[in-house]
């Protein structure tokens, strides 16, 4: 069994982009610049923006966090994306979600210009992406397509089931996994709430997704023997025995599953390192486009 190891790729990667912008820096001296809008006081969203913010002093980017109290109007916040979008030094920036209950995130991704979209939220880059197009991809589905192909995952023709339809993982991950491109080229099935049998797709799938938020969902009877794992969930879970109360627990049951399958990721150190990765790349992608 491999394990995917996205922490240690990611670190690879970051050296890779770091020596890229030192070069940039010295020839134009531009440093991309990425700004992350954090609302509130959620202590996940603080921990991955923290990571976003490290990763960027990593690479040599300059950033720039924007924090409002969750008492922010939507007014107010869709000031705070005008000024992005209008700010000539910032290359690309983030509105880091979720926000809070009163927000409309819909009308706030909206609002941000397609241009400084380093997410690859808005509907011009998931347009673009869907017809294949130069465009900013979103975070976590490249990330996860970064690991495949660097880890030498075949997906030409295999089956793929991906649990989740978020507009942030789920969905975007099937539009790159069966476009015609390698990696690519898999034929893909998307599972959700209403799917009738999820444990019987999951059992065909040669590389599963696992994209749903319930901790641990994935056991050992529904994976096929020798699959490749791929597990998105970040899930907080409760433990007495841990210092800070609670441990971090992936959508896979990973102890019950990890010897019958041919690689996984684990969680902390898979997927979410590979989303910040990808985010560095595409605020790269930005900077140069200017
Ligand atoms: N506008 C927006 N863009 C995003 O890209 C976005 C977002 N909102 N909201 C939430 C999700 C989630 N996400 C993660 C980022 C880093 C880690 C990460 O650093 N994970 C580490 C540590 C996890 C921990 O210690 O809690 C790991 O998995 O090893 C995870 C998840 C970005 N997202």
């Amino acid at each position: 069994m491999q394990v995917l190891d996205g922490k240690a790729l990611a670190e690879t990667i970051k050296d890779e982009l770091k020596a890229e912008v030192d070069a940039i820096r010295q020839a134009a001296g531009k440093i991309p610049h990425l700004a992350a809008v954090l609302v509130g006081e959620d202590p996940a969203s603080q921990v991955y923006v923290r990571n976003k913010v490290r990763a960027c002093e990593q690479v040599g980017f300059r950033s720039s966090l924007v924090r409002r109290p969750a008492t922010i109007t939507q007014t107010e916040l869709l000031d705070v994306v005008r000024e992005l979008n209008e700010d000539p030094d910032v290359d690309g920036f983030i509105v880091q979600l979720p926000l809070p209950g009163h927000l409309d995130e819909e009308a706030v991704n909206l609002a941000i210009d397609p241009r400084k979209d380093v997410d690859g939220f808005t509907p011009d880059n998931v347009g673009r992406m869907t017809l294949g197009l130069d465009c900013y991809l979103p975070a976590t589905p490249n990330g996860i397509m970064i690991m495949l192909e660097r880890y030498g995952v075949e997906t030409s023709g295999k089956e793929v089931v991906v649990l989740g339809r978020s507009n942030i993982v789920g969905t975007p991950m099937t539009i790159l996994l069966s476009r015609k491109a390698n990696p690519g080229n898999a034929t893909v099935t998307i599972c959700h709430s209403r799917t009738k049998d999820v444990a019987a797709h999951c059992r065909r799938a040669d590389i599963l997704v696992a994209a749903i938020g319930i901790p641990e969902m994935v056991t050992a009877d529904m994976v096929k023997e020798g699959a490749v794992i791929i597990d998105v969930g970040i899930n907080r879970v409760e433990d007495s025995s841990r210092s800070r109360g609670y441990r971090l627990a992936g959508d896979v049951d990973y102890a019950g599953v990890k010897d019958k399958v041919s690689a996984i990721t684990p969680v902390p150190g898979g997927v979410g390192p590979m989303t910040i990765v990808s985010l560095m790349m595409n605020t790269l992608q930005a900077s140069k486009a200017k």
